[in-house]
């Protein structure tokens, strides 16, 4: 039978001010014994609730794949701008390709965001017949840079790597709301993953006229899989409205919540606020994934995330449409 607990020590704010981000150790994600799976779960759970952020360790990606991509991107970026902006994600109906230095700004307050970029949607794995796939509100194809070996394969062996890697947390998310492990199978059979990989230029100092290497906001999907090289930026906002480092850890992940999982939850889960300042002196790089639901899935709350004191918070609407509003928000504010 299924069980839908309340939440209840969850309907509540708060008063846990985090001060720092947890490390989780994903090593018995699969374990065959289910007190440990729950174990993990609790985990998961008290960091979704509390925090919203949290660091993943044995995640399970080797580090040639990420090398590889790592490597592919710096290749990308320095690239001529006239064979960057070939591939402008304003002149693409579905956000793929290429952002400018500027060319986003995901905090209105601001002027534009110090970073470029280049995103990808789903596309089959290399060497398939099927290129494409009906992706609802974000459907239609990928585009490339002509001449660059390497590039094309490489992001996408990462992002299948990736998205298989955030598939298999979804059991634990299920657990950690006190749902059955298999809750969110249906819903994620064709999941909206984006890939970005982006290059920071250092800002010359922390306090530009309201340009930062990204503004602060909150991310779309469900959560978003980053991995950061060794330079700090990525900062996370506390309860008190503080800055809190996300510090570069090798071999690790950041994991953060976003919107579409508070909606889901009903705010149990939180999609917290974050922004990135490289005031390092060096380049940074970074490659988020942000792993959305099947488009089509509407963003009802869930039993178990709804009471009287914690009535449903958020106007219904589908996974794919919310997103693609916030896109196109946070394109047009760089226009
Ligand atoms: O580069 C980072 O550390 C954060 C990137 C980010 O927040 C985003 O792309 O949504
Ligand atoms: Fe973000």
């Amino acid at each position: 039978m299924q069980r839908f607990n309340k939440i209840t020590h969850s309907t509540k704010p708060t008063d846990h001010v985090f001060q720092d981000i947890p490390i989780i150790d994903l090593q018995n994600a699969t374990s065959e014994h289910f007190s440990l799976r729950r174990a993990l779960a609790n985990e998961i759970r008290d960091a979704c609730i509390n925090v919203g952020f949290f660091y993943i360790k044995n995640h399970g990606i080797p580090e040639n794949i990420i090398e590889a991509t790592l490597s592919s991107a710096k290749n990308f970026f320095d690239l001529p701008i006239s064979a960057k902006t070939e591939l402008d994600i304003h002149k693409s109906s579905n956000f793929k390709g290429y952002t400018a230095l500027l060319g986003e700004n995901t905090d209105p307050e601001n002027r534009g965001d110090l970073h470029e970029g280049f995103d990808i949607g789903w596309e089959a794995p290399n060497g398939s017949q099927l290129a494409h796939r009906d992706d609802g509100a974000m459907a239609g194809s990928n585009v490339w840079p002509d001449d660059l070996p390497g590039f094309r394969e490489n992001l996408l062996t990462y992002y299948h790597a990736v998205v298989r890697l955030g598939q298999s947390l979804f059991p634990l998310f299920a657990l950690a709301l006190d749902l059955p492990e298999t809750f969110f199978d249906d819903k994620t059979t064709k999941p909206a993953a984006i890939l970005r990989v982006l290059h920071y230029p250092p800002q010359p100092s922390r306090e530009l006229d309201r340009i930062i290497g990204i503004g602060a906001h909150t991310d779309y999907e469900c959560f978003t899989i980053l991995w950061q090289d060794q330079v700090q930026a990525l900062q996370v906002m506390n309860a008190e409205g503080k800055w809190i480092d996300a510090t570069p850890i090798p071999g690790t992940f950041v994991l953060n919540l976003g919107d579409q999982f508070a909606r889901w939850t009903n705010d149990v889960f939180k999609s917290t606020v974050h922004r990135a300042i490289n005031a390092s002196g060096t380049e940074r790089y970074s490659i988020p994934l942000f792993f959305g639901s099947d488009y089509d899935v509407k963003l009802e709350p869930i039993q178990s995330c709804v009471s009287t004191e914690n009535p449903p918070k958020y106007e219904v609407v589908t996974a794919g449409e919310y997103v693609k509003s916030r896109l196109e928000a946070s394109f047009n504010h760089s226009k």
